[in-house]
């Protein structure tokens, strides 16, 4: 196979910019990008480049799974750029460029360790039906005050005239201004990087902010979402900010979504979701169908971590069931009220800390299973059923028993491979070990003092 090199246009944009590196970056399971640099030359000249395979399956504690990924037999694999992803780095002082990577094992093929591949496993599905999915993911996030000590819970960060935010300021301007150097940054970030932003608000929480990007391609909204994230937080730590997309930084305060709208377009342009009349297609409810039966399975995808449950209370917007219904948030796959080339579904459920490349592969991968197996959903719900008893399948309450419906269910391994499954279960495992290794600040303070 012939290495990929930069266009010529490219290949003059990077030396007349004087770009002394180019970043081949991928995002691993956690989402935090990985990867290494190459001087610029070597990048344009096509010099290709290796990494180990495991790096892929890094957990968020650092450590890696076990020695069946990592360690008695570690592989590398070639960092391949899709060059169309080639960009300047918007927060570096001496000029950099950053390309995003597959990762492709000894044998040419994608590796499946790799969540990039794990999307393009699932578009590769449609793409045999002559389908395109759709989507436009919506993230909420939090801004802090720095801060080095896990242990105290998230300060907001201080505003003009000294003040901090005390819980009226969503959807308000004036937060804007506050931070108006920082979203400066972001807005012109965005445009180096190739992100298409649509709405900003402030939402609900106490500097708590989201971001609508337009919708359009799936891998090209995930390398988007990749790169937004990274975005953000290098340019809050250039601004005195830390910028938090954990699902539930704050107790008693509304958590940070990731909310998926996706839909599906035929080979031309036309939305499988509508009939030619405007009515919901067969499509559209299989596909709710496959969510309904296949998100629980797949829940440790787009709810990473054990954080990423506690976002699912009642009352704070957050979905607590797997209802479908019409322009109803409390459900968690709302349909919006829309014409028929825009009908759509809105799974609420993943959190602004998952992965993007899996939290869009989880959600078309289960859409596309209800299509493929023309199931059936329940019936929509009507008014608010938080509190209701709904017929519509449960949501594991806790990574623990979210990673058993993962490991009891086939979803997993059937669309992303078995290799994929079992490593990302491993990760997980390793994470949650961690989690329950630490003894936490409740325990101190009640139960420290009980005879
Ligand atoms: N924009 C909204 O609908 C709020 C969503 C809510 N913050 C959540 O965690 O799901």
């Amino acid at each position: 196979m012939q290495h990929p090199v930069p266009s010529a246009e490219q290949a003059q944009w990077l030396s007349a910019s004087g770009v002394r590196d180019v970043e081949l970056a991928f995002a691993d399971v956690t989402g935090f990008a990985r990867g290494k640099t190459l001087p610029s030359k070597a990048f344009i000249q096509g010099q290709p480049l290796r990494i180990a395979r495991a790096v892929a399956i890094q957990s968020c504690i650092g450590e890696f799974p076990d020695y069946r990924y990592y360690g008695e037999n570690d592989p590398d694999v070639l960092l391949l750029p899709d060059m169309s992803t080639l960009r300047p780095v918007p927060w570096a002082n001496t000029p950099r460029a950053l390309v995003l990577c597959d990762n492709v094992d000894h044998d040419g093929s994608l590796s499946p360790l790799a969540p990039r591949s794990a999307l393009k496993a699932v578009l590769a599905r449609y793409a045999a039906r002559g389908w395109t999915p759709v989507v436009a993911p919506e993230l909420e996030f939090y801004l802090f005050a720095p801060d080095a000590d896990a242990d105290a819970p998230f300060q907001n960060p201080a505003l003009r005239g000294g003040r901090r935010e005390q819980g009226f300021d969503s959807f308000s301007f004036s937060t804007l201004n506050d931070h108006e150097a920082f979203f400066d940054d972001i807005y012109r970030g965005c445009e180096q990087l190739g992100i298409h932003t649509d709405t900003w608000v402030h939402e609900m929480g106490p500097s708590q902010f989201e971001i609508n990007l337009k919708h359009g391609d799936a891998l090209a909204l995930a390398d988007q979402t990749f790169l937004f994230k990274t975005l953000l937080k290098e340019t809050g730590l250039r601004h005195g900010l830390r910028v938090v997309c954990m699902a539930k930084p704050l107790a008693g305060q509304p958590g940070s979504s990731m909310h998926i709208h996706q839909s599906v377009v035929d080979g031309n342009g036309r939305n499988v979701f509508s009939q030619p009349n405007g009515e919901g297609s067969h499509a559209f409810l299989h596909y709710l169908a496959g969510l309904q039966r296949y998100l629980p399975q797949l829940m440790p995808l787009y709810c990473p971590s054990p954080n990423s449950f506690r976002r699912f209370v009642k009352g704070l917007a957050a979905p607590v069931n797997l209802s479908w219904g019409i322009d109803n948030r409390s459900v968690g796959l709302r349909v919006p009220v829309s014409g028929p080339e825009a009908r759509r579904v809105e799974n609420r459920l993943p959190g602004c800390d998952a992965n993007p490349y899996l939290a869009l592969a989880a959600s078309l991968g289960a859409g596309l299973l209800g299509v493929e197996e023309e199931l059936q959903p329940t019936a929509a719900a009507e008014g608010n059923v938080f509190n209701q008893q709904l017929d519509a399948p449960e949501l594991p309450a806790t990574l623990e028993a979210a990673l058993a419906a993962l490991r009891g269910g086939d979803a997993c391994s059937r669309l992303f491979g078995a290799e994929f499954a079992a490593a990302y279960a491993a990760v997980k495992e390793v994470e949650l070990a961690s989690f329950q290794g630490e003894i936490s600040a409740w325990e101190r303070r009640y139960l420290a003092t009980l005879a």
